[in-house]
Formats: C-alpha cells, sequence, structure tokens
C-alpha cells in the first residue's frame, strides 16, 4: 500500500533510500537545511554534492519545512550524520502530530553518552509521537544503490511486524531487505565496522597488501563481537549483513568515504585536510573515540580501535602503532 514518508537528511545515503521509496511507488519527501539543495532537487533534479550523475525523478520532492514534511506521514526516516541525530529527533519531536513508524539508516554511537542511535531517537520522541523505531543497516553504498545495483540489508527491530513493515516498503528487484530482532547487534556491527574500514584504508595507504586487509578485518571482526556482545548482542548478528556484510563492503572499497580516509591518512596526509576535502560524513573518526572510551568502561580488549584511536586522537605515527600491535602479548585465536 503507497505510504507517505518523510526522509529527513538529503545526503548521499537519504536520497539514495528516498530513490528506492520512489521506485516502490511511496509518496516521499526529503528534508534538507539548504535552500540551494532543496532548489536543485525540487528544479533541477539532482543532488549533485552528495550523488552526482544521477538524475533524481522529478516527483522526489525536498522542503526545508520540517512540520509539512512529517505531516501524515506513516514512516520518518532518519538518515542524519550520528552527531546530528538528537538536534534533528528534537526538532521532529516538536512539529509532530501523529505516531508514524520510525526507521534510522545512520551508523554510529553518540559522543559521550556512548549511545546507540535508536535509544537517542527513542529518548527524543516519546511514545505519543511515534511507533516502533527501526533499524535500517547493511552493506550498501549510497552510490550502488542510487543505479540499483543489487543490495541487501537488514530492518531491525524487536517487534517483528515493525521490521516487517519496514521490509515491505524497501524491497524490490534489487533492494532486499531481511528482518532481524537484535537491534543491539545491528547496529553495533553497523558502528564499530567504520573505525575497522579506517584501518583497512590506511593499511592500502601504506603499502601493504592482501594479507594485511585480511588480518584487520578478521580481527577487527573479533573485537567488534566482543564489545557488541558485551553490551547485549547476539554473537551470530556479526556473521550477518551488519556484521561480516558491512565489514567487508566498507574495508574494501573505494565508495566508503571511511576507508578513503584511512587511505589518505596511510599515504601521509593529515586528518584535518582530509576530512575538509571529503566533504560527507566519516562517521568512523567519532566513532573511534566513542567506542574506545566505551572499550575501556567496559574493560572489553580492542587492540585495532585503540591503535586507530592513538593514531587519530594522539598523533601517534601509524606504523609505530601497527608495529606495537602486532608485538603485543601472544594469544589463542580461541580468547574471546
Ligand atoms: N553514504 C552511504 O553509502 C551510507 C551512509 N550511511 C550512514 O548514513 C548516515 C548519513 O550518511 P550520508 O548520507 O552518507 O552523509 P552525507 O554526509 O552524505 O549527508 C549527510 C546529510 O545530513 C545533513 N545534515 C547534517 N547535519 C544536519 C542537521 N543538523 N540538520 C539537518 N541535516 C543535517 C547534511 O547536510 P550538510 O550539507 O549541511 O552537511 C547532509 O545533507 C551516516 O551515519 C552514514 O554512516 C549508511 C549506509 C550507507
Ligand atoms: O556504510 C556504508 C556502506 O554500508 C558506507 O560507508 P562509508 O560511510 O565509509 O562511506
Amino acid at each position: 500500500m503507497k505510504q507517505k514518508i518523510a526522509v529527513l537528511g538529503a545526503g548521499s545515503w537519504g536520497t539514495a533510500l528516498a530513490l528506492v521509496l520512489n521506485e516502490n511507488k511511496h509518496d516521499v519527501t526529503l528534508w534538507s537545511h539548504h535552500p540551494a539543495q532543496i532548489k536543485e532537487i525540487n528544479e533541477e533534479h539532482t543532488n549533485t554534492h552528495y550523488l552526482s550523475d544521477i538524475k533524481l525523478p522529478e516527483n522526489l520532492k525536498a522542503t526545508e519545512n520540517l512540520k509539512e514534511c512529517v505531516a501524515d506521514a506513516d514512516a520518518v526516516l532518519f538518515v542524519v550524520p550520528t552527531k546530528a541525530m538528537r538536534e534533528v529527533a528534537h526538532k521532529f519531536s516538536e512539529v509532530c502530530e501523529n505516531k508514524p513508524v520510525i526507521i534510522h539508516a545512520s551508523k554510529g554511537l553518540e559522543q559521550v553518552s556512548h549511545k546507540r542511535i535508536s535509544d537517542v531517537l527513542k529518548e527524543e520522541i516519546t511514545p505519543e509521537h511515534r511507533q516502533d523505531v527501526v533499524v535500517l543497516s547493511g552493506p550498501s553504498h549510497a552510490e550502488e544503490v542510487a543505479v540499483k545495483d543489487v543490495t541487501t540489508i537488514t530492518a531491525a527491530c524487536e517487534n517483528h511486524s515493525s521490521a516487517q513493515y519496514v521490509q515491505e516498503l524497501f524491497s524490490n528487484r534489487y533492494f532486499r531487505v531481511y528482518t532481524n530482532q537484535d537491534v543491539i547487534g545491528v547496529e553495533m556491527g553497523a558502528a564499530l565496522k567504520n573505525i575497522i574500514a579506517l584501518g583497512s584504508g590506511a593499511l592500502h595507504g601504506l603499502g601493504y597488501g592482501d594479507n594485511a586487509r585480511a588480518a584487520i578485518m578478521t580481527r577487527g571482526l573479533a573485537e567488534i563481537s566482543r564489545l557488541g556482545v558485551a553490551m547485549g548482542a547476539d554473537p551470530l548478528t556479526f556473521i550477518g549483513l551488519s556484521g561480516v556484510g558491512d565489514l567487508e563492503v566498507t574495508c574494501n572499497s573505494v565508495h566508503s568515504r571511511n576507508w578513503r580516509t584511512g587511505n589518505l591518512l596511510g599515504q601521509g596526509q593529515d586528518l584535518d585536510t582530509v576530512l575538509e576535502n571529503m566533504g560527507m560524513i566519516v562517521e568512523g573518526v567519532a566513532t573511534t573515540k566513542a567506542a574506545y572510551e566505551l572499550a575501556e568502561e567496559r574493560k572489553i580488549e580492542m587492540p585495532i580501535t585503540e591503535a586507530i584511536y592513538r593514531v587519530l586522537y594522539n598523533g601517534e605515527k601509524i606504523a609505530s602503532v601497527i608495529e606495537e600491535t602486532m608485538l603485543r602479548d601472544y594469544k589463542s585465536e580461541q580468547e574471546f
């Protein structure tokens, strides 16, 4: 059945997901805080900065008016960077006059509180303004979804019927959605894989090869699972789409902003310059800090996250932290 859907965040992922919903014949409106970008989407039918070369359908509209955008919406999709999520959710709750299903497709942990995004949304949007919160996450570069490349993804919610609702909203011949009830595992996998992608890119930038990439991905998955399980996740989730699937797509692709950032750091560029030139969110940088602090708090061993934290936040040299990480106390692969 045709649904009215508001997409909050007109960056690369918000636009690509709006295209999927539009393809599925839903009534979709994008919300952005940039008048020039809204004009471009409505009049030129492009969003060049975020999805160059993509022609948008003429019936895909954008607006700056949040109240109008969410009025009567059956579902509201939040897809702004993690650092903006609480602010945008708060603005939404001030103008919302109905009870839509809340979906989010962002990947990160809130700074300082270390909270998952669905918890931030639940705190800011009281049950009188919403139905369930569903997480949409998995291996899915916006650039490939926008050209209808085959993609699989997960809709996670404790309430199976809400996950099924989101599955039906988005699924089509090139975009296949699975349901999952392990929200903690899905959100932790999604957030933490970006840290490992920074590392994978850095190894590439330094000239290391396939063995090094396999090492960081495999041992990265081990530490993602350790922290995730400590937070209450089902360990099996980490071999699914939002675990190994998203780790693979982010650690091996030039589409990944996290991988590209790591690659340029490995080549010797400085972080501020790289982030400034990227012009899009690189979630792994802030997530590294949140995960490092969370791991310290919970006494979980995360040597790769710690190494990347030391490079990003203490200015240590990548080559020396790699050597230290390789030579730390030897251990069994079977230790969890
Ligand atoms: N790109 C991808 O392939 C995928 C991304 N994701 C995740 O989706 C989330 C969004 O990423 P993505 O779309 O790629 O990011 P982009 O950087 O491409 O776009 C982010 C959008 O959010 C807007 N925004 C930022 N802050 C605010 C705010 N306070 N109020 C309103 N709008 C705001 C930005 O506007 P402005 O121009 O002002 O910055 C921009 O339009 C991230 O968590 C990312 O990890 C998940 C899967 C795939
Ligand atoms: O999450 C993504 C693909 O699943 C996109 O990764 P980047 O944010 O690194 O581009």
